[in-house]
């Protein structure tokens, strides 16, 4: 742990707004803040200064968010800043399990279930019990187990499955009706109960569980539920959500913060709409801030940003960035006649930065879907550049290796020990949520590709918005946007360049 430091030392390098958050120890607090608006700088220094001036205890105070890489990041910053071990920093999931194998000896005779990573053999089963059919196609399976994992985090039983398909006009995967498919969920229950397994949100609902159920637990985990700060709050699930009341219990120690401009995993369940309600919910709230200052991007990175959330009916939601760095580059587009020459110029480009100075780890290639990553890779190999490659898994990770095998976690140390500093990163922008590189390269930026399959308009379309946003917005110093006319030089449709351009 670093030397200790002093309260005022705590307070050093805040802006006026994020001094006002770090100073608002009690109460609930929403922080609405900006992309690279210093919204993890501002929640650990909060953390440190309470409990460096005693308001909170170490002991009892927990902050939350997402996936594994965002916990260790939380982690690093507040061990920097002094902070006592003894605060837990911590995905959702990962604060959930140790919560409940530390009461469940008290609550049960029964050995602790095993969380199971790979769930398609469960599912496999349940679809063939319940259809007679042969084994779902990999692409089949995994729908389906998408389908299960939104009714869990959206709180849809099976029973109410088929009238929630029915009023929002919803479609089961795998073709099936929506009896057949709550029969599948219910199917794919059985099926892990037999086996001794749960899945991830078992965690979260069996500690949602225990709360309401069994009191001493209740109380024994409350305990440790003191001060509660609540990261990436624009994409909490209902389930989390309920997780999140229960924790509380009615008291108001709860501190939120996100962007609403940030949600890009509603279809799995997450929604803005807590973030945005926060206010009533918690009313009255001890503070309600905005970041809007975007330390990392630069003018022209910024309003660009800006202009791709000013033409959303949503942008009344959103906050309007600014930037206080000095100008850097102008945003530069570009058009190629086939994706191989979208790769090739991309790479080219790097190519010239990299000799002008630029290390391979500062820059990163974009992409929407993970297909599109191959043809990228085929050109950054074929000019002799390193590279490493982040794909959606459908999830963020949101427990680490170590909590579902007892080992350490490679990809978590590798991420601490800062390797890949001499790769060039080639990411989904779902996987490259939270992340930050000098030079940003966006490819695709097509109809049909960004957004993708080119919705006309409503929440599907904004999702997309908020994509390309989220995108955007990862750049520090240059933004260079891309699509090509065509696949391949020859065939295919024209394309046309995506209306967020
Ligand atoms: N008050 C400040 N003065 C100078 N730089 C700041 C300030 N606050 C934040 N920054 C810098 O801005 C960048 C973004 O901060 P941080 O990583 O805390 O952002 P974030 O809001 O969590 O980002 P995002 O949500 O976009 O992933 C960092 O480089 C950080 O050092």
């Amino acid at each position: 742990m670093s030397e200790r430091k002093t309260t005022d030392d705590l307070l050093e390098g805040l802006d006026a707004s994020q001094h006002t958050a770090a100073v608002t120890v009690d109460g609930p607090v929403r922080i609405i803040a900006g992309a690279g608006a210093g919204k993890t700088r501002t929640i650990t220094h909060r953390i440190a200064y309470a409990c460096a001036c005693q308001a909170w205890d170490p002991s009892r105070t927990l902050a939350v968010t997402f996936s594994v890489k965002a916990a260790g990041e939380l982690r690093s910053r507040l061990t920097k800043l002094g902070v006592s071990e003894e605060v837990t920093a911590a995905t959702f999931h990962s604060a959930a399990l140790h919560q409940l194998r530390r009461v469940w000896a008290d609550i049960t005779d029964a050995y602790f279930p095993q969380v199971a990573e790979d769930l398609r053999p469960f599912m496999a089963r349940a679809f063939q019990r319940v259809t007679g059919l042969d084994d779902p196609d990999p692409i089949q399976l995994r729908d389906l187990l998408d389908e299960v994992n939104w009714t869990k985090v959206s709180l849809i039983a099976p029973e109410e499955y088929s009238r929630v398909c029915a009023a929002t006009h919803r479609n089961p995967p795998a073709a099936l009706e929506t009896s057949k498919m709550a029969d599948v969920i219910e199917a794919f229950e059985t099926e892990k109960t037999a086996h001794g397994a749960i899945d991830f949100n078992d965690i979260l609902l069996m500690t949602c569980h225990v709360l309401e159920e069994f009191e001493e637990a209740a109380q024994k985990i409350r305990q440790q539920v003191g001060w509660l700060t609540v990261d990436e709050y624009q994409d909490v699930s209902p389930l989390q959500h309920r997780l999140m009341e229960l924790w509380l219990n009615k008291q108001s120690s709860v501190c939120v913060v996100g962007d609403p401009a940030q949600t890009i995993y509603s279809f799995a369940g997450a929604s803005s709409y807590y973030l945005l309600d926060f206010d009533h919910e918690f009313a009255p709230v001890s503070a309600d801030i905005q970041l809007n200052t975007d330390y990392r991007s630069t003018p022209q990175v910024v309003s660009y940003a800006n202009r791709i959330l000013s033409a959303s009916p949503e942008r009344a939601d959103y906050l309007k960035l600014s930037s206080p760095k000095e100008d850097g580059p102008r945003v530069n587009c570009m058009r190629y006649p086939s994706d191989m020459d979208e790769a090739q110029g991309v790479v080219r480009r790097i190519e010239r930065l990299l000799s002008r100075g630029a290390q391979p780890g500062q820059c990163a290639i974009l992409t929407r879907i993970n297909a599109q990553q191959k043809i990228m890779c085929t050109a950054l190999k074929q000019a002799g550049i390193h590279y490493r490659v982040r794909t959606d898994n459908g999830w963020q990770r949101s427990i680490s290796a170590a909590e579902l095998s007892q080992l350490d976690s490679t990809e978590l140390i590798a991420t601490l020990r800062g390797e890949g500093e001499g790769l060039v990163t080639v990411s989904t922008i779902h996987a490259a949520k939270g992340l930050e590189f000098n030079h940003v390269f966006l490819v695709g930026c097509s109809e049909g590709l960004l957004p993708f399959g080119s919705p006309q308009s409503g929440a599907a379309l904004e999702e997309e918005r908020r994509l390309m946003y989220v995108a955007v917005t990862r750049a520090s110093e240059s933004l260079h946007i891309s699509f090509a006319d065509r696949k391949d030089g020859t065939g295919g449709g024209q394309r046309s360049p995506s209306r967020f351009v």
